[in-house]
Formats: C-alpha cells, structure tokens, sequence
C-alpha cells in the first residue's frame, strides 16, 4: 500500500459507471452554509419568566446520548453508531421552547481511561460538568447497572448542579422491566427526577425536555430561535465522514480512527486554490481518515477502491444535507502510528 493519497471518485465519474447516481437537485445559491457559527443575537420579546440554560448528558458508552441529544433537538447533530465512544466532540443542539431554551452538551461519555486520549476525554467531560445548569445521566433500561454506571453516579457527587437520571431505551423492555430499572436507578444515587425514554419510539423525549428545563435558571434567550446548533462547520463535516466510516468499517476496525478535515475551500468567495474540482462551484472538502496500521489502511480503502467509495457518497450526502449545497469530496487515508497514545499525535488531531 503506497501513501499516496486516494482520491474519491469525481462526480463525473459516479455518473458515469453502472452504479451511476441520481443527480440531486440543485439547491438555491443563497440557501448555502446555514448559520452554523454562533450568530450574533437579535433577541426578540421573549416572556418574562422565560428561563434558559445549558444541559449535559453523560453517561457510560452507548447509553444513548447521542441519540435523545437528537431526538431532543429533532434534528440530527451528533453523531451516533452502535459502536462505543463515537462521540469525541462536545456537540450541542438547542431546544426551543416558547417560554425556555435548553442548550445540549452532549460528551464523549465517562468513561474509565486507558489511553492518554480516554484521559483527556473524562477531563473533558469534568470540565464540561462544571459549567452547566443541569446534568441528565443516561442509563440505559436494557442493562444491568454495572461498574461503570457507579463509578459515573460517584464521579456526579461531586457535581453542584441538580441531576437528573434518564432510563433510556425504554422501549426494548417490559413495563415491569422498566418499574426495576428506576428503582434501581433509585438506588443509585440523590437525583433530582428520573425520567425514562425512549429516543427512538419518541416517547417521553418532551417530558425529558421539560423535566430538564425545569431546572434552568431565569434568563433571556442564549440562541437566536431557530439556530439547532453552533458547532463550527469543519466539525460537523468531519463528524459525517466519520460516521460513514465507522458504518461500513463497523466490524473490522477496532476505535483507531481518527478523522481530520484538511481543507474547505468555497470556490466562489476563494479562487487561490488551482484545485478546484467538480462542476458548479462546488464546496471543495478534503478530509483524512487516520488509522494506525497499514492493515487498517488497506481495510479502510477496501479492495480497488470499493470501501472508500461507499463511505465517500454516504459522506457526501449527508454534508450536502447539512449545507444545503454540492460538495466535491476527497478522501485520504493516510497512517499515523498509535495516535491514541501519542500526546503530540493527539494535539495534530485536534484532542
Ligand atoms: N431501541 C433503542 N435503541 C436506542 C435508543 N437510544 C439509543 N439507542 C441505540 O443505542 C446505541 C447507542 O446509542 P448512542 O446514542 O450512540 O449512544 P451514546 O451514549 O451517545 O454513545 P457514545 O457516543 O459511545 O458515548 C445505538 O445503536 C442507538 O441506536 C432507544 O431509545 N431505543
């Protein structure tokens, strides 16, 4: 395997072969890049008792926190997959209610470190708890409380502000099932309510909204309405290749992937770049996904070409969703040997 970069297929090409792709529609030049930066406010009348705040949702892997974080905000903002610590972003979203506005902190989720970047992740977190008004503790209703729930639940005494324990996943257990799982969430430690929910069923996402809501302090509106998230652009562009990446490599490659966006030039604002790929002015990504042994290379381009192709239109697809414009996209797989456990590594990958 050569480090040359591999390039994702024009759009030219895709349209071109057998499995050729249906061209979107074209989208409204000025329906490009919605307000993703934190905006300057503009804040309307808003009433008087009007209360607004933020939350953090932690818990151990896979509780679910991606997922209500989403389902909260009813638009998707993190990204979630069923594999563990996919979430490496602190990624908020913003509920908007009439009378409060609740702004999500999702983590990467407690958890017990074994590398320098599990260490960085829980100080992460630590700091994140520090500075939020209510913190909701995700448990899932299908798992028996183990290690990891106590050692969060120990971590949470520590945390002035009032918590809240989620039961999430509710609709995979019986009532009765249910019933046990909040006494024993009960059990568990002095929480200020116990929700359960179910993300995916929709049942009870507004009872958690309102529950933590009701715990935010008096204050005029933080986001203009409207707005579901601030995280900068390039984030969320690399959050989607991940998420792609992680899909299809799901059961080959263990969490050694590390995604990093090189590049977004818009050519109609920015004509240095010579590069300038695609038809239509399209937004020029380039993005690197970093693994760290040439085996994981050779698994993550996939025989000629196939696995990078797969994650580079499911990629796509979704960043031209998230920014309402085309996208010409080119992946680069490239090695960096155990990133997790290099700190100068780490600081090149953003952690
Ligand atoms: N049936 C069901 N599955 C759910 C629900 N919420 C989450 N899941 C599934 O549980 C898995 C983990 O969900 P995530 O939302 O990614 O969990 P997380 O806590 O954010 O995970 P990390 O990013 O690893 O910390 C995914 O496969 C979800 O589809 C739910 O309410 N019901």
């Amino acid at each position: 395997m050569t480090d040359a970069p591999f390039r994702f297929p024009s759009d030219e090409e895709l349209m071109a072969g057998p499995n050729a792709l249906e061209e979107p529609d074209e989208v409204a030049a000025d329906d490009a890049l919605p307000a993703l930066a934190r905006a300057e406010i503009v804040v309307p009348d808003f009433p008087e008792d009007f209360r607004a705040g933020f939350a953090c949702l932690v818990g151990r892997p896979n509780a679910g926190k991606s997922t209500l974080t989403n389902a909260l905000v009813g638009s998707k903002v993190a990204i979630t997959s069923g594999r563990p610590q996919t979430t490496r972003h602190n990624v908020r979203g913003v509920v908007h209610r009439e009378d409060a506005q609740l702004v999500l902190v999702d983590t990467p989720g407690l958890h017990r470190p074994k590398t320098l970047l599990g260490k960085r992740l829980n100080d992460l977190v630590r700091e994140t708890l520090t500075d939020v008004d209510v913190v909701a503790f995700c448990i899932p209703a299908n798992e028996k409380i183990g290690p990891g729930d106590r050692f969060i639940a120990r971590d949470l005494e520590q945390v002035r502000a009032p918590i809240v324990a989620v039961v999430t996943k509710a609709d995979t257990v019986s009532r009765q099932a249910l019933a046990a799982q909040l006494l024993a969430v009960n059990e568990l430690g002095d929480w200020a309510d116990i929700v359960p929910v179910s993300a995916v069923s929709g049942e009870q996402v507004d009872v958690v909204a309102d529950v933590l809501m009701g715990h935010l302090p008096p204050s005029p509106p933080l986001y203009p309405t409207g707005e579901v998230t601030d995280e900068p652009q390039a984030v969320m562009i690399g959050e989607l290749v991940r998420e792609a990446a992680l899909e299809s490599v799901r059961d080959e490659l263990p969490h050694s992937l590390a995604v990093v966006v090189d590049e977004i030039l818009d050519p109609r604002t920015d004509r240095t770049g010579s590069r300038v790929k695609g038809a239509g002015e399209r937004l020029q990504v380039r993005v690197s996904l970093v693994v760290e042994r040439d085996s994981q290379k050779a698994i993550m381009i996939g025989k000629g070409g196939s696995r990078l192709k797969e994650i580079g239109v499911r990629a796509r697809a979704g960043i031209e969703e998230l920014i309402g414009r085309k996208v010409y996209l080119d992946l680069h797989v490239r090695t960096s040997k155990d990133w997790q456990s290099d700190p100068k590594a780490l600081a090149k990958l953003g952690f």
